[in-house]
């Protein structure tokens, strides 16, 4: 049973329906559902509790789900030895309680970007890194033999392996097998390594998880039980608080226990984590305000600064304040409610594209040819993104392929390869130098459709001279897309760096005029407390976002839900 990350739902059929959804430019019809549908489900134990239900309804929910959890999770009794399974101890009123205020595990260092002084793009875009001044040699970092269970390692041990940036510290891998030869160069990832040693450094593990691990390397890429297996066992979920509050999140979205997928609530609390920083300085103050009592004019004003803090933006800040005002006008507003009715406020406004025409759901349609341009300046973590986009999409059973069309820096087309190992996807990519980017698509098409290809994730170059030439070089790559793949489902998605709050939205505004952006991931949510700037991407360029990065590991990526965003950033 493949969990389809895109649709939060479990797809049983091995095929997954149409999806609604239709290309940026034939945006949908706005009778679409405002949620994701939960799958269909034969019987239902327990029912999604809505937000008024009590403590006891949500504390039922989360054990059935935690039950189903072990259920799905349960290994064939010769693969590997269960899971602890903890006793459920809960108290009822434990349900609601927010989790506790951790320490944030993501990357602490924000990202400081080299200036590069185009007037139009602005001052933020980075630098190229040195160009590779050998020619063409396909050297790739050791691929990861099991993503979700190096994961943590990965993400606590600095390594080279962590960096993709300069492709000439990678250690060497065996050449990579080219099998189309006329529509450029191929790489095709390698077979599993066994893990590194930094990535076993837990000695003192149970010997079951090493022999979890030997699985692992002999299947380079477990899908269904044996990657949840994996996941189960390295994420170690407990019933905990944090659980119970990934499964409140889940339950108030209408989910059902048994349509709960465990990497879901790793997710979540990855999203509760990486949001931390934000949240610590958003949060506290905010309890402190609407602590005083009813909401009253002064507290609004407060709020309102907090906002702005948070790299809210001027007028999504504004928006939400005098909706609050009117609110308050209307009504007494205790505490608690204040807090509702604010998450409900920023929901509303990260929500309000999808009433302009963008679907809320974002999959790539089955079966049929999804062209994801993805574009943004050098440093946002475009080449990470397509990495962790290919990565999803493998586990949610698409048949994936990248095309390396950054052809600015040869850098890039190796950053890209690296990754596309990482995540098992091929890359095309064109062994010359200086290579036009629309070449390199136009192979892309061809071997996309010559391998029924459902999503073609396209790499595009982030510093071009100016907007004329970004402009030029991405129609041209339109162009090409229209021409050879005039069915293909195409989106335009701007990577933007969270950390440098307000100022990305100056190159987005760029990249919007360039790019007929359809959609935002927005990166590094982990490095800071702005972001807030969720919002005022919504806001400014009323673009839906789609993706959010919380970290530089493989699984630190997913798609977006407003819901679920806004409850980890003003939960706790
Ligand atoms: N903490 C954190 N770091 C991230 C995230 N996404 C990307 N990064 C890091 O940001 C850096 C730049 O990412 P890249 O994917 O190389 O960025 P790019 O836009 O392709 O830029 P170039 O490589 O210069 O073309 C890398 O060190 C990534 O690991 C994230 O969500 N959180």
């Amino acid at each position: 049973m493949v969990f389809n990350w895109f649709r939060r739902q479990f797809d049983t059929s091995g095929s997954t329906s149409k999806s609604p959804e239709k290309s940026a430019d034939t945006k949908p019809s706005e009778d679409q559902q405002a949620e994701p549908q939960p799958a269909e489900s034969e019987q239902s134990t327990a029912k999604a509790p809505t937000q008024t239900n009590s403590a006891d309804e949500y504390l039922q929910w989360a054990k059935t789900a935690y039950q189903n959890l072990q259920t799905q999770q349960k290994p064939e009794p010769d693969e590997v030895e269960p899971p602890p399974t903890p006793e459920p101890e809960l108290e009822p009123t434990t349900a609601l309680n927010p989790p506790p205020e951790a320490e944030a595990t993501g990357v602490e260092a924000v990202t400081e970007a080299e200036t590069w002084a185009d007037p139009e793009i602005g001052s933020l875009v980075s630098q190229d890194s040195p160009e590779l001044t050998s020619s063409y040699v396909p050297e790739v970092s050791e691929p990861m033999a099991d993503v979700s269970e190096t994961e943590s390692s990965l993400r606590q041990i600095p390594t080279p392996e962590t960096e993709v940036r300069d492709p000439e510290d990678a250690p060497e891998a065996p050449e990579t097998a080219g099998e189309a030869s006329d529509v450029g160069e191929v790489t095709t990832p390698a077979a599993a390594a066994p893990l590194p040693i930094w990535a076993q450094s837990q000695a003192d593990r149970q010997a079951r998880i090493e022999r979890l691990k030997e699985t692992a390397q002999e299947e380079p890429e477990p899908v269904g039980p044996a990657a949840a297996v994996a996941i189960a066992q390295e994420s170690a979920i407990a019933f905990d608080e944090m659980f119970m509050w990934s499964a409140e999140v889940l339950a108030n979205q209408g989910r059902r226990p048994e349509d709960v997928a465990i990497e879901e609530i790793t997710w979540l609390q990855k999203l509760w984590r990486g949001l931390g920083r934000t949240r610590r300085s958003l949060l506290n103050q905010l309890k402190a305000i609407v602590g005083q009592g009813p909401l009253n004019q002064e507290a609004v004003e407060e709020i309102e600064s907090l906002l702005l803090q948070a790299d809210v933006g001027i007028e999504a800040t504004e928006t939400i304040i005098s909706a609050l005002q009117e609110k308050i006008r209307a009504e007494v507003l205790p505490p608690e409610q204040a807090i509702a009715y604010l998450k409900q406020l920023l929901r509303e406004l990260l929500e309000r594209p999808y009433e302009n025409g963008y679907s809320p759901a974002f999959a790539p349609e089955k079966e049929t040819l999804n062209i994801w341009l993805i574009t943004g300046v050098n440093g946002a973590g475009k080449t990470t993104t397509i990495g962790k986009i290919g990565h999803i999409a493998r586990k949610s059973d698409y048949n994936c392929l990248i095309a390396a069309a950054d052809t600015f820096r040869a850098a890039a087309v190796e950053q890209v390869k690296v990754w596309g190992q990482r995540s098992g996807v091929d890359v095309i990519a064109n062994p010359g130098k200086n290579t036009d980017p629309a070449a390199v698509v136009f192979d892309a098409i061809e071997a996309a459709k010559a391998r029924n290809t459902e999503l073609l994730l396209v790499d595009t170059a982030g510093r071009l001279q100016n907007k004329k030439n970004l402009m030029e070089e991405l129609s041209k790559v339109r162009r090409v897309i229209d021409k050879k793949a005039p069915d293909a489902i195409v989106e335009s998605l701007l990577v933007l760096d969270a950390t440098l709050g307000q100022n990305g939205l100056r190159q987005a505004e760029v990249f919007a005029e360039a790019a007929q952006l359809s959609g935002v991931v927005l990166t590094k949510l982990d490095g800071t407390a702005k972001g807030g700037v969720a919002l005022a991407i919504v806001q400014q360029l009323g673009l839906p976002i789609r993706f959010i990065g919380v970290g530089e590991s493989i699984e630190d990526l997913r798609p977006f839900s407003s819901y679920e965003f806004i409850e980890a950033l003003l939960s706790g």
